[in-house]
């Protein structure tokens, strides 16, 4: 697999939008920041048609979603659809409650996501497939998890990314497996959700056309970079994995992306 948007990243220091949760806002923003992009948090709906005016893409996490923020999360979704600038979603634990199931529904009728990145528990759900989820983690099932996100692809047009043991991209046609990464990163909260960051900053640099390419770029660069951290760790040493995966994303090269990347095409 070639690296080539991390470059574009760090040299267009792309501006992120994140409407996202309390418990990976910050994590969020310094990971964009060692990556090379640009963070902005902001979630009032006074804000939500400026924000997105400069901004080069929009990440929309439900993690922790109250009230109102539902509004303001369509105002910005739909302003940035007008703008023609690329919208994720992360779909936090959708099908652990009645409430999230109904607005991620909301969000996924009224904004054209360019990308949904979630684990394979939020990704059964969408597919409509059956599953055993566990609140925001992945759970457990016996379905095809390849099929499961080309389903999601195909269901909402979009290049569908879910993280596991073995991530998946598809854009409902293609199909990409990736073979990287670490059990250390579920250890850690916000692990999810900083891909779903990042992949914004991938986005922004790259025409729609190939979304499906910054997808499997994204992925591979993020997973390669906590398995190489995990590599001078003992087993438990959770918070230096924390803290050396945003070193790693400063600091990680096309050349160590291009050697470690396993992806295969199915
Ligand atoms: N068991 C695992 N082994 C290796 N890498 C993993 C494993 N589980 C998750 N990952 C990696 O962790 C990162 C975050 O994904 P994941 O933990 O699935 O998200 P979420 O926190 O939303 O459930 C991805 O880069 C994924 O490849
Ligand atoms: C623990 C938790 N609870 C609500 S949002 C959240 C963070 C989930 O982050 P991730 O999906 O990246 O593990
Ligand atoms: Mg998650």
């Amino acid at each position: 697999m070639r690296s080539y948007y991390l470059a574009k990243i760090r040299e267009q220091n792309p501006l992120i939008h994140n409407i996202t949760n309390i418990v990976a806002a910050n994590y969020c923003a310094n990971g964009l920041l060692a990556l090379g992009a640009s963070p902005i948090m902001a979630v009032a709906i006074e804000e939500m048609e400026d924000v997105p005016a400069i901004s080069q893409a929009l990440v929309i996490n439900i993690g922790t979603l109250v009230g109102k923020e539902i509004e303001a999360m369509l105002l910005a979704g739909k302003t940035a659809n007008k703008l023609g600038i690329p919208v994720i979603l992360d779909p936090v634990g959708v099908a652990a409650t009645q409430y999230r199931k109904r607005i991620v529904a909301q969000l996924l009728e009224h904004i054209q996501f360019s990308g949904i990145r979630g684990n394979a528990g939020e990704f059964a759900y969408l597919a409509g497939v059956d599953w055993k989820v566990k609140g925001v983690d992945a759970g457990k099932g016996e379905a095809n998890l390849n099929s499961i996100c080309q389903q999601v692809a195909q269901k909402y047009q979009t290049i569908a990314m879910m993280s596991g043991e073995v991530d998946v991209v598809s854009d409902g046609n293609r199909i990409a497996t990736l073979h990287n990464g670490t059990p250390m990163f579920p250890k850690i909260t916000g692990s999810g959700c900083l891909l779903s960051a990042i992949s914004g900053a991938f986005f922004a640099v790259a025409d729609k056309s190939d979304y499906f390419n910054a997808a499997v770029e994204c992925c591979s660069t993020y997973a390669i970079a906590g398995e190489l951290v995990a590599k001078s760790l003992k087993e438990t040493q959770y918070g230096q994995f924390y803290t050396g995966l945003l070193d790693k994303l400063a600091e990680i090269s096309a050349q160590e992306v291009e050697q470690n990347g396993r992806v295969n095409y199915v």
